[in-house]
């Protein structure tokens, strides 16, 4: 299977402390993987470095190869900005901007140039209908998007993430901060989305990564332990530390 991600050798030190140490791993197109581990085992910091967005931190060192469809982001000649248009993320708290529903979904493609109005128009319509969100926001596209309900304003953030056409869309814990029916709503979602892009999701929550993904990682003190098709880690892990973290025996 093709690799989206080709992760090698990859280490983040903050100053002196290791966020994660040595990671190699692949992550395939057109599936949902998880992330998964203990606070602080450095989920959070892995994610961040598949789009750049860890170099954002002072005083922090990446080291080591991150392919993207066979190019090290981490090259000189990489622009973070393209990067992150190509590779969109979701945060764990819904963040809209304090603007309409429409402004906030054509934000990207408007940075990124497109002015014409009905082609603007099309790409807000189609985001909204790929995040399931257009159904219920068609007829007050522009409402200002901080009235809407929680679940709702992150299927925004995630419509605002599809509106730049991303091949890859990274999720860090997106329902940590949500009820379990806008919960359920946006696992679905994910599931979804992996038809048309490759899903990286961080989650706390193990059940979670067992329902929705194909793959997961299992991190332990900024290393990655074990790392397989998803029924492999949850039925049969090969590492004694995955079986008593997805067991609940540690972390
Ligand atoms: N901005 C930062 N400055 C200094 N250290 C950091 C920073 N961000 C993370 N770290 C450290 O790097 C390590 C990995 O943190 P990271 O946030 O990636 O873990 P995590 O698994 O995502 O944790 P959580 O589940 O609590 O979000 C931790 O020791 C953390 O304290």
């Amino acid at each position: 299977m093709k690799p989206v991600f080709d992760v090698r050798n990859l280490s983040v030190y903050y100053g002196n402390k290791v966020g994660i140490k040595s990671v190699s791993m692949q992550i395939y197109k057109n599936r949902v993987t998880a992330i998964i581990g203990p606070s602080g085992c450095g989920k959070s910091t892995f994610l961040r470095t598949l789009n750049r967005l860890v170099e954002l931190v002072d005083g922090v060192r990446v080291e080591g190869e991150v392919l993207f469809e066979g190019k090290n982001i981490y090259d000189r000649d990489v622009d973070p900005v393209e990067l992150r248009r190509k590779i969109g993320m979701v945060f764990q708290h819904p963040n809209p901007f304090p603007k309409s529903i429409f402004d906030n979904v054509a934000y990207g493609p408007r940075v990124h140039g497109i002015r014409d109005k009905e082609r603007l128009r099309e790409i807000v319509e189609q985001s909204l209908k790929r995040a399931a969100l257009w159904d219920e926001v068609k007829d007050r596209l522009n409402d200002s998007a901080l009235g809407l309900s929680g679940g709702q304003q992150q299927r925004l953030c995630i419509a605002r993430a599809i509106a730049t056409n991303p091949e890859v869309i990274l999720f860090d814990e997106p329902t940590s901060a949500l009820d379990p029916i806008a919960s359920a709503k946006i696992e679905e979602l994910m599931v979804e989305l992996k038809k048309n892009y490759t899903v990286i999701v961080v989650t706390h929550n193990i059940q979670q990564a067992a329902r929705i993904s194909d793959y997961t990682a299992f991190f332990w003190m900024g290393e990655l332990i074990e790392y397989d098709r998803t029924e492999k880690i949850f039925e049969n892990p090969e590492n004694e530390l995955t079986e008593r973290y997805i067991t609940g025996r540690v972390g």
